[in-house]
């Protein structure tokens, strides 16, 4: 029996390579792809938070969370969002308490990301949108949910993170919470594995397609955590090129 097809590391032009392949050569969409990213992500986290071990101390932060404690899934205006609202669709089958926290004007989103806006909105899954005026009670919430998933730059970021996100950033990286990238960790180059300034501090990185370039470096280790790879349906003769030695 064939084993899984294992892809070398990529960098951030060859991964958006093989998706704009996928769609205008094979005739595959990005919202099959997003869909397949977003599902594939939340079956992770799903099993992720049912090895959960409970911290020792049997007072900490952590273990004072009660079960239905929400995943709050971190949303900024690109397709790395529109990867978040279909896990949030996901989780939500699965059993799980979720919450969108929305950190851009969900007007600016487009394609395959205010697709899946518009599903989760239409689906009334929880989600709001977080401005400055409510920094008080979103370190509460984040504090006391059962994760924090972190969907807001993915390979379409580019230089230290801007505003608001930097700050949200640096508030969770301050917070005792398993904290879960989706592709990439924001404010991490994939490609340089180096943090541009503030950058999100994962326990688990769930990366598509294939591991990036920069995460085989020692500086990217702070920030991705444990490293897996979620297939997104990309067919396996468009992968053959690039198949690990
Ligand atoms: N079909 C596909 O390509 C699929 C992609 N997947 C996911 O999509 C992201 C890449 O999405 P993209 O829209 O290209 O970019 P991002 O969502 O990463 O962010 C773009 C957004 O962010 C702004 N931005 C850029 N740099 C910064 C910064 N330093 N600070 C703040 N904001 C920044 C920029 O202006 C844009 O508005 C990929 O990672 C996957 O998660 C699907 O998984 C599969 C299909
Ligand atoms: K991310």
């Amino acid at each position: 029996m064939m084993s899984e097809l294992s892809v070398r590391p990529l960098s951030a032009a060859e991964v958006r390579g093989i998706d704009r392949t996928a769609i205008e050569e094979y005739g595959m969409t990005g919202l099959v792809l997003m869909e397949n990213a977003g599902r594939g992500a939340a079956e992770r986290i799903h099993r992720r938070l049912a090895e959960a071990t409970l911290p020792e101390e049997a007072n900490s932060p952590a273990a004072l969370k009660s079960a239905d404690s929400p995943i709050l899934i971190l949303c900024g205006k690109g397709n790395n969002a529109g990867d978040g609202y279909v896990l949030a669709r996901h989780l939500q089958l699965l059993g799980h308490s979720v919450e969108i926290l929305q950190f851009a004007d969900p007007r600016q989103l487009s394609g395959d990301a205010a697709a899946n806006w518009s599903i989760a909105t239409h689906a009334e899954i929880p989600a709001r949108i977080v401005g400055p005026d409510s920094w008080d009670r979103l370190r509460h919430d984040l504090a006391t949910a059962a994760c924090v998933v972190d969907a807001l730059l993915g390979t379409g970021g580019s230089g230290p993170l801007r505003e608001p996100y930097a700050t949200i950033v640096g508030m969770v990286n301050q917070l005792s919470v398993l904290k879960i990238a989706i592709d990439i960790p924001s404010g991490l180059d994939c490609d340089t594995g180096v943090a541009l300034g503030n950058c999100f501090a994962a326990d688990l990185t769930l990366t598509f397609v294939a591991e990036k370039i920069g995460f085989q470096l020692p500086s990217s280790k702070p920030w991705i955590g444990e490293v897996v790879v979620v297939p997104i349906g990309v067919p396996a003769k468009l992968l053959a090129g690039v198949i690990a030695a």
